[in-house]
Formats: C-alpha cells, structure tokens, sequence
C-alpha cells in the first residue's frame, strides 16, 4: 500500500503542477515530494485510482491542456489532428537522465496522459547520434543519501509512467542507447531503430560495477526471454542494430533518416486498433509486473541507497565517470 501511495504521490505532484512554469515546477514539485506534510495535506484532497495496470490521479488536478510546450530539456509536438505527440529530449550533450530530465520528463508524459484527444506518443532524440546515455551518472556519484532517494524515486516514476501508459507509446531511436536509455526504450510499445552500425543498444551496467534493478530485469525478461535477459545483464552486453534485432530487443531497423517518418507511420497502424480493445490489452499483459513492481517499490528504492552510496560502488563509479571523460581528451 505504501508503495502504491508513493507512486501515487509522484503522479499527483506532477500533475498538480504540470500547469505552471517549468523552472518553479521543478523546485516545487521536489520541495513537495520531500515534504510529506504537505504531500499528505495534497493527498487528502484528491481520490486516486488505479485503471488497468494504470495509476492514475483525480480529475481536479488534471491540467489544462497546452499544446506544442517547450521546455529546456524536452521539445513535445503535439498534432491534434492524429492525436500524436512526438517529444523530442533534448538535454545536451547525451540526454543522460538527471534528476531534472526526468522531472521534467514525468510532467510531459502526465500533461499528454491527462489529455483525452493525445492517444500516441513517439519518443525521439534531438541530439545527433545519442537516444540517451542512460542514468546521468553525476547523479549517482558523490551525493547525499536524500538526494540519492529524490534521484531514483524519479527513474522508478519515469519507468512506470511510460510502461503504464494508456497511450500507444514508439521509441524512435535515432541513436545509441545503452543502460537506463534502454530502459526508456523498452518501456514503450514499439521500438524503431537506426540501421547504423556505430549504435549500440542493452544494458551495460555490470561492466562498470553497478547492477540493474530487479524490475528492469522483469521488464526485459518479458521482451527477450531469460537467456538472452541473462546473458546481456550478467555480461552488460551492448548490441549493434542488427543484434539487437536478432534478440528481440528492438523491432525493426530503418535508415537513420527514416526513423521518425517510420514511427509515425507505425503509430497510424497502431491507432487504427480501437483504444478500449488496445488498452486493455496492453494493461493484462504488463499489469502484473507492474503490481510486482509496486510491491517492492520501497525495499527497491532502499536497496539502490544502500547499493549506490557503499564507498566500492562510489569508487566504480568515480573511475568510471574518468574513463568516460577521459576518451574525449
Ligand atoms: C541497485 C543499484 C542500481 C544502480 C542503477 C542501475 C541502472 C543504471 C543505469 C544507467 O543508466 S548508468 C549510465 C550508463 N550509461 C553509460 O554507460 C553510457 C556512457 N556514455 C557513453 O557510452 C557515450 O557517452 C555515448 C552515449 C555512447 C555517446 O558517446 P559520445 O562519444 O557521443 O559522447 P561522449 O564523449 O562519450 O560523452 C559526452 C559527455 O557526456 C558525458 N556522459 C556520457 N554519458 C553520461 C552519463 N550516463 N551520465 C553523465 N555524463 C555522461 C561524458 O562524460 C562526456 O562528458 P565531458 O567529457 O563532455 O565532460
């Protein structure tokens, strides 16, 4: 039950603020998840519900709808003629997700889910060559023990807002996409990748030390089956576009300048199935995990504090972090 407040409380914060200006939203909405006074002051004026698989929050704190928003982070286009969104991160230089992307993010994904007219969301890159980076690693290294749950309370939101979603959601990957932008990716319903070679896809979190949490591990298994779920995370296996076709862990590959105009025309063929059939479907495949998910929601989260802030795991991280800047210089 607790776990299931949490990501209620998320949800609603979100929405709740999803109408102000970005900047003030985000110190807002973070002074509220840490405030549980005023969140359960928040929590008591509102009913929340959950719908196939689904948490969703009371109507009162539906925002208005605003169309094409523009944020530093994240660029979302939403035609209201198709009812699509295509949202573009856009976080330079990789879209690694920082505790403010991913606030960010959660806001976007609740504005288009309260929206009844948005019934698909392609997800895509801004910046050349990179999907995302995954987690931003700065945001694992070096941090205090609250700022480490404030962190990954935000990528436990993230996951189960996209893999939750009602919407038809299509991950348009024009770029490499390796840890949590795998993650991102897989939580969507539809993967569409870049036929390039110098990409690369899957989790490769063991090969720097740290370990994948258990519901990534749900989610893949789901996807690719458990071998190649174990040999990719034990190994923390990265994929070109072809293997990762091979496995399963992308469904089709295009060329690089096809991507988006692909995910779009997949999303028409999407959304000529009628939503009620869609969605409840959709929620009787993932509802399950995401129930196992929520139950273990907050030994999870204690599990990543404990994990990430022990001085082996900060030492890992730390040469890391080297390692990638030093390839640059
Ligand atoms: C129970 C415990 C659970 C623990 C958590 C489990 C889940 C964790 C998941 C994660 O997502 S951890 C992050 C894993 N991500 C990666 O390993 C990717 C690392 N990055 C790359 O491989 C490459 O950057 C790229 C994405 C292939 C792009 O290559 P490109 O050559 O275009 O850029 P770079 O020169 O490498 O990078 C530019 C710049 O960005 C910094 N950076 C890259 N990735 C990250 C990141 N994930 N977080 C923070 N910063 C990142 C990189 O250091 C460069 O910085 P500067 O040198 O410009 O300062």
């Amino acid at each position: 039950m607790d776990a299931y407040k949490s990501s209620v409380d998320f949800a609603e914060a979100t929405a709740f603020l999803s109408h102000a200006c970005y900047e003030q939203d985000k110190m807002a909405l973070r002074a509220t998840l840490k405030n549980k006074s005023i969140l359960s002051g928040l929590l008591s004026r509102l009913s929340s519900c959950s719908s196939h698989g689904r948490v969703c929050v009371s109507p009162v704190l539906v925002a208005q709808r605003r169309n094409n928003s523009t944020s530093p982070k994240l660029k979302v286009d939403f035609n209201q003629s198709t009812g699509v969104a295509v949202m573009h991160m856009q976080n330079p230089p990789v879209n690694s997700l920082s505790l403010g992307f991913l606030t960010e993010f959660c806001i976007a994904v609740e504005k288009l889910e309260m929206d009844k007219s948005c019934r698909g969301l392609i997800l895509t890159s801004s910046q050349p060559k990179v999907f995302s980076a995954g987690l931003d690693i700065m945001d694992m290294y070096g941090k205090k023990l609250e700022q480490y749950e404030e962190f990954w309370r935000a990528v436990q939101e993230m996951w189960l807002k996209l893999y939750s979603s009602n919407m038809v959601t299509i991950a348009a990957i024009n770029g490499s996409s390796p840890a949590g932008g795998c993650l991102m990716s897989l939580s969507c319903d539809y993967r569409i990748m870049a036929d390039n070679p110098r990409y690369s896809i899957g989790f490769n979190e063991t090969q720097f030390g740290i370990v994948v949490p258990v519901w990534c591990k749900e989610a893949m298994t789901t996807i690719v089956g458990h071998r190649n779920t174990e040999l990719t995370l034990e190994l923390g296996l990265l994929y070109n576009p072809s293997d990762a076709l091979k496995i399963g862990l992308v469904d089709q590959l295009v060329p690089e300048d096809q991507v988006l105009a692909t995910a779009t025309k997949t999303m028409t063929k999407w959304l000529a199935i009628p939503d009620h059939a869609r969605r409840i479907t959709k929620s009787m495949m993932r509802k399950p995990t995401i129930d196992k998910i929520m139950s273990i929601r907050e030994a999870d989260m204690q599990q990543y504090i404990s994990f990430i802030s022990k001085d082996s795991t900060q030492k890992m991280l730390g040469t890391y972090l080297e390692m990638l800047k030093k390839k640059r210089g």
